[in-house]
């Protein structure tokens, strides 16, 4: 497991050992230590899968109260991932990572507390995985507009297809300060 960062120091990106042979492939797709030898401390409660078609953009999404630190991995297709800082205090307050995930690549994200995320996808569909450290919880939950001309993502996608609710999130600066991440 090769373990490197991305554009903002705390989001990781891992790249694990694939094993092929004559019937396909095996990889780890979870290995507590090779957090704790990171120095993270995590403990993911809840797994989920979301399937989608091409140009989808889904995010950007946190959750306050209940933070969430997330380890995404492709199983079909691939997208692009960005994980936004919200912590209010950190240099790179309001900057974003941007990582590619495929299927054929098999690298996955570590996105830490503290961020905002999503994804686009840029295939014909994509099949990913995510563990979250702490349940899903709808009261906690907040979203921040993923076209906010002032993050300057490119989501690499021509027709984006996006919720209804993700259509209505608030831009950075009109995220309340109560909803910002403070450590
Ligand atoms: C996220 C989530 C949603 N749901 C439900 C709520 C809703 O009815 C349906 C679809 O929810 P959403 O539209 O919020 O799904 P989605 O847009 O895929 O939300 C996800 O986006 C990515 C980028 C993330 O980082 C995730 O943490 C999560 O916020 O699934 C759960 O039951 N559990 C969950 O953990």
């Amino acid at each position: 497991m090769e373990i490197t960062t991305t554009d903002i120091p705390e989001v990781l990106l891992l790249k694990p050992v694939v094993h092929r042979d004559s019937r396909g492939f095996f990889l780890e797709t979870y290995r507590e230590e090779h957090f704790r030898t990171q120095g993270i401390e995590v403990h993911f409660v809840q797994d989920n899968v979301s399937k989608s078609r091409r140009d989808t953009v889904r995010g950007l999404h946190y959750q306050i109260e209940q933070q969430q630190d997330k380890l995404l991995t492709v199983m079909q297709g691939a997208i692009l991932d960005i994980a936004v800082d919200l912590r209010h205090a950190s240099p790179t307050f309001g900057q974003h990572s941007a990582v590619k995930l495929t299927e054929d690549n098999k690298h996955q994200v570590f996105i830490p507390k503290g961020f905002a995320h999503g994804f686009s996808v840029l295939s014909a569909e994509a099949l990913v995985y995510y563990k979250c450290s702490a349940y899903y919880y709808p009261e906690g939950e907040r979203g921040l507009y993923w076209n906010d001309p002032k993050l300057d993502i490119d989501w690499q996608v021509d027709e984006p297809v996006v919720s209804e609710k993700d259509q209505n999130q608030p831009l950075l600066h009109e995220i309340s300060k109560e909803d910002l991440f403070y450590e």
